[in-house]
């Protein structure tokens, strides 16, 4: 009996070592079907995903799902030690609508784990001994152990179980770091993007005066926003927008009343796509749980749409940013601070390179400011000090000559024209590079006009004003869509376009 009782109490103990779900140890292996797939799949950030195809009344797998929920705690879910890396997943087999996904995967028994791109996965297929396949089979993975040494093997890494979360090689990097790293914040940019558009709903500050703001920042993401699912998911919101908050309702200074108390917008409008927000930060992933994030992914925004506004549009984009940081950026210091320095420009900006410009040098006024107060508080993130960017290290040639301190203050002799250049390829190019910008159309109903103008993918030039006009004549964002064009059609058009001439 004593026995007995001792091994089921130390096997519960191995168990609870491992993880057995419960709130110490959540159950972060997001779990795929034949109708999520792909869709997930492609949408992941990450550079490598397994998947487990499983059947739940299988003995073995169910002895299994603590050694794999283990390993999939280091790379999944908010609390991912190293986010970003491995995506982990799983397909029920013993579901009949799985029957074909397994089939595509050759599944001959359970558990069975694949290794490969995520991509590779959502398009793919796997045939046993079919040589030059992307998606390889995982034949050592039996415990959490195993598992990860196998994935360290393939990725070169020395990922461990004892390693704490933000104490890793995410961080170790810094804002100094290799030019190639912003290739990674395309993600975060769409994190920030929902999670402000998160936040605007929360905090219900759609009001009859923060209305035209709110909808020409839209135009200017569906134009610019370096991630095609962003701007296709703002293009929807900008069409259904009058239906959502229509303008007699608003009154000023109130908050907006959702007229059908049952139809939340954001449950019918991912202004990312589905995918999005993730819950988590890549590049602009702090060192403590409370910095960076939010306010790095949006400076990372801001810095993408200016180095892609045609120089026609800087002035207008100038303002709507503006507009924009004041009327719903919740950091009361930072939007008045910015603000105050929006206010200083008295001439309107021509060019792409003076609005470029501008927003570097503003965010450089701040990472002084905050440079010396966080010397003095101590509250910066350690890893990532505050400097004036970018350094010596990233763009030896934005360098003059050797900078002073004067009266205590750092003068840097900057060479401007390769500075825009710098950013232009930092923000522009090497931000979008690695990015698997794919858009599936759930309804089926994809059009050719919309697909163009979200399709651009760099820096190029849809003029903000005709993002809406294409929108609007649109109908394929399905039935709503369609439904308030139609209604348009009876009323003065241009009242609804809000061109961003009149600013
Ligand atoms: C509009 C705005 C105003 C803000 N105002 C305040 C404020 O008044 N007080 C306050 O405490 N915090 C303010 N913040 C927050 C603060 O600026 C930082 O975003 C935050 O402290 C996180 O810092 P970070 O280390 O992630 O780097 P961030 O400053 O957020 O920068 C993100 C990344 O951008 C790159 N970068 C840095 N400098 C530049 C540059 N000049 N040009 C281009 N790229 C650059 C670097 O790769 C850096 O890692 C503001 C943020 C925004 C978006």
């Amino acid at each position: 009996g004593s026995a007995a009782a001792s091994f089921v109490g130390s096997r519960r103990a191995i168990l609870r070592s491992l993880g057995d779900g419960g709130p110490d140890h959540p159950d972060v292996v997001v779990d795929l079907n034949s109708s999520n797939f792909d869709r997930v799949l492609s949408a992941s950030p990450a550079s490598f995903a397994v998947v487990e195809f499983f059947a739940h009344w299988c003995p073995a797998c169910r002895n299994y799902k603590p050694h794999y929920e283990k390993v999939a705690r280091l790379f999944n879910g908010p609390d991912a030690v190293h986010p970003g890396n491995v995506f982990m997943t799983r397909v029920d087999c013993a579901e009949k609508m799985n029957t074909k996904l397994c089939d595509r995967f050759s599944i001959s028994y359970f558990p069975m784990l694949f290794w490969g791109p995520p991509s590779k996965f959502a398009s793919g297929r796997w045939v046993p001994k079919q040589e030059n396949n992307e998606i390889q089979n995982i034949d050592d993975g039996r415990t959490a152990e195993r598992l990860l040494n196998w994935i360290n093997k393939k990725l070169g890494s020395s990922f461990s179980f004892d390693d704490e979360k933000y104490e890793n090689e995410n961080v170790a990097q810094s804002n100094d770091s290799d030019v190639g790293q912003v290739a990674r914040a395309i993600y975060d940019v769409e994190e920030v993007t929902a999670n402000a558009f998160d936040i605007i709903l929360d905090h219900k500050m759609i009001k009859s005066e923060t209305r035209a703001p709110l909808i020409k920042f839209f135009q200017l993401l569906v134009a610019h926003h370096p991630s095609k699912r962003c701007r296709q998911g703002t293009a929807e919101i900008l069409v259904n927008f009058d239906e959502l908050w229509p303008s007699g309702v608003l009154s000023n200074n109130s908050e907006f009343t959702i007229i059908s108390q049952d139809k939340d917008p954001r449950k019918s409008f991912q202004i990312c796509g589905k995918e999005v927000p993730r819950g988590y930060w890549i590049f602009c992933r702090g060192s403590r749980n409370d910095t960076r994030g939010f306010s790095c992914g949006l400076w990372v925004l801001l810095h993408s749409l200016s180095v892609r506004v045609s120089d026609g549009e800087s002035h207008t984009a100038f303002v709507v940013i503006c507009d924009f940081i004041h009327n719903f950026f919740v950091c009361d210091d930072c939007r008045r601070h910015f603000y105050e320095m929006c206010s200083r420009v008295s001439n309107p900006m021509n060019t792409t390179r003076e609005f470029a410009l501008w927003v570097w040098s503003t965010h450089n006024s701040v990472n002084e400011r905050l440079m010396r107060e966080e010397n003095d508080l101590g509250n910066g993130d350690p890893k990532f000090p505050k400097m004036i960017w970018p350094s010596r290290h990233l763009c030896p040639s934005c360098y003059l000559s050797q900078s002073k301190k004067i009266n205590g203050t750092i003068q840097i002799n900057w060479r401007r024209e390769e500075v825009f250049n710098f950013l232009v390829n930092y923000y522009g190019k090497t931000l979008a590079s690695s990015f698997r910008d794919t858009i599936i159309h759930d309804s089926g109903v994809g059009d050719s006009m919309i697909d163009d103008l979200v399709s651009s993918a760099n820096a190029v030039a849809v003029p903000i004003g005709a993002a809406l006009a294409i929108a609007v004549a649109s109908c394929s964002f399905g039935a709503l869509a369609c439904f308030w064009r139609t209604k348009q059609k009876n009323r003065k058009y241009s009242h609804h376009l809000y061109p961003l001439k009149n600013v």
